[in-house]
């Protein structure tokens, strides 16, 4: 099998490699049967916050007192914490933290993950947290996408007009400079446009001047409140969008129509309680779905077979298309799905070898997934056994 993979890429296949369609939720039901183990692709987690420092378990227990996730964040909690723990944060500590999540990410089986920064909204922090994922990308056999998310929340003392008018003229000009001298490389720009903190004319702008930098749209949208961020979006032809619990019929038709990515989260909306969104119309309406496992303070998972389990279940999501959603439409959302996210002829040799009769195992088990697989296979090496 392995001879396949010479340079990292797929030279061949062993079987019948028809077993997705780019950008939709296509069948996945022929996979490998070697010796009683199944192959899948390696899994593609689409929407990550692991660079930060200050976890917030204390939260928990508001949350499950029923707390909303706005309330936890007016009280003092919620993101606004923990950019104050990551501000005061080393770069190294970071980094150390940040690698031991990506190889726990690994164990279970990941081996592309979008990371978004988000914990700084200042420029020197929002640059240090994109340097440590420059750094991590040399030390850890994962493939990071990284999406400069300085507008995920409104930083003390300034109004969300004054953030977003920092976040253009002083956080994306110097994350420029410091593309253009090959320091950072970066994919993709993202927003948190919600009631309270962009709305979406502030979001508007700040994506626009990032696709004008060249930066890919991907951002969080129609999560907690309706405001019309989905039509918003593909109006810029945005690449993808992410939550989506309060995507209304008219922003599932306007995503159709611009091919926008809809990066769904189950582990977000189970622990804040949130509406599932309405996956089923997305597909039946030609929106490609993909799932994230959003690990951040708030919702700490870094497994996706647990986030397709839950996405099964809580979604309604059939297996297929939530491997489909964990692989080739997540590698959609930041605009690799021609390099990674299904076993073809000249993509990377990423792969899981599945310890079960069939593959449906990975999905099928609840937690203790990483049990399931025998070998995360990256770029043709194995660098995960159990
Ligand atoms: N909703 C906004 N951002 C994150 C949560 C960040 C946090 O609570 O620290 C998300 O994608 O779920």
């Amino acid at each position: 099998m392995l001879k396949n993979f010479r340079d990292g890429l797929i030279h061949a296949v062993g079987y019948d490699a028809d077993i997705q369609k780019k950008y939709c939720n296509a069948k996945f039901d022929r996979s490998l049967d070697a010796s009683g183990m199944c192959i899948v692709p390696g899994l593609v987690d689409g929407h990550t916050h692991p660079v930060w420092a200050g976890d917030r378990v204390h939260e928990f227990a508001m949350k499950l007192a029923g707390a909303t996730y706005m309330e936890v964040h007016a009280a003092g909690g919620g993101i606004n914490f923990t950019v104050d723990h990551t501000r005061k944060a080393s770069e190294e500590q970071l980094l150390k933290d940040f690698e031991e999540r990506l190889r726990r990410m690994l164990r279970c089986g990941t081996t592309l993950v979008e990371c978004k920064s988000g914990y700084g909204l200042d420029v020197e922090t929002e640059v240090k947290m994109l340097q440590v994922m420059e750094n991590a990308k040399k030390n850890v056999p994962i493939d990071i996408s990284s999406t400069f998310c300085g507008a995920h929340s409104v930083p003390k003392g300034k109004t969300a007009d004054e953030a977003a008018d920092d976040v253009i003229n002083v956080q994306l000009a110097r994350i420029k400079a410091l593309m253009d001298s090959g320091e950072l490389e970066l994919d993709s720009i993202d927003v948190f446009c919600e009631k309270g903190v962009y709305d979406v004319e502030q979001t508007r702008r700040i994506l626009h001047a990032g696709k004008e930098m060249g930066l890919l749209i991907n951002f969080h949208g129609e999560e907690l409140n309706y405001l019309g961020s989905a039509q918003m979006g593909a109006e810029l032809g945005a690449t993808a969008i992410s939550h989506l619990e309060e995507v209304s019929d008219e922003g599932i038709a306007a995503m159709a129509t611009s091919n926008t990515v809809a990066v769904v989260l189950p582990t977000t909306a189970y622990i804040l309680r949130l509406r599932a969104p309405p996956v089923r119309k997305m597909i039946d309406g030609g929106v490609p779905v993909a799932l994230g496992s959003d690990f951040n303070p708030n919702a700490f998972c870094l497994s996706m077979p647990l986030v397709m389990h839950l996405a099964c279940v809580n979604f309604r999501m059939t297996m297929n298309e939530a491997l489909c959603a964990a692989t080739l439409n997540a590698a959609a959302s930041v605009g690799k799905s021609h390099s990674h996210g299904s076993l073809e002829v000249g993509k990377v040799g990423d792969m899981l070898v599945i310890n079960a009769p069939r593959w449906e195992h990975l999905i099928y088990q609840l937690g203790g997934q990483d049990h399931v697989i025998k070998h995360v296979i990256r770029r043709g090496d194995v660098v995960h056994s159990n």
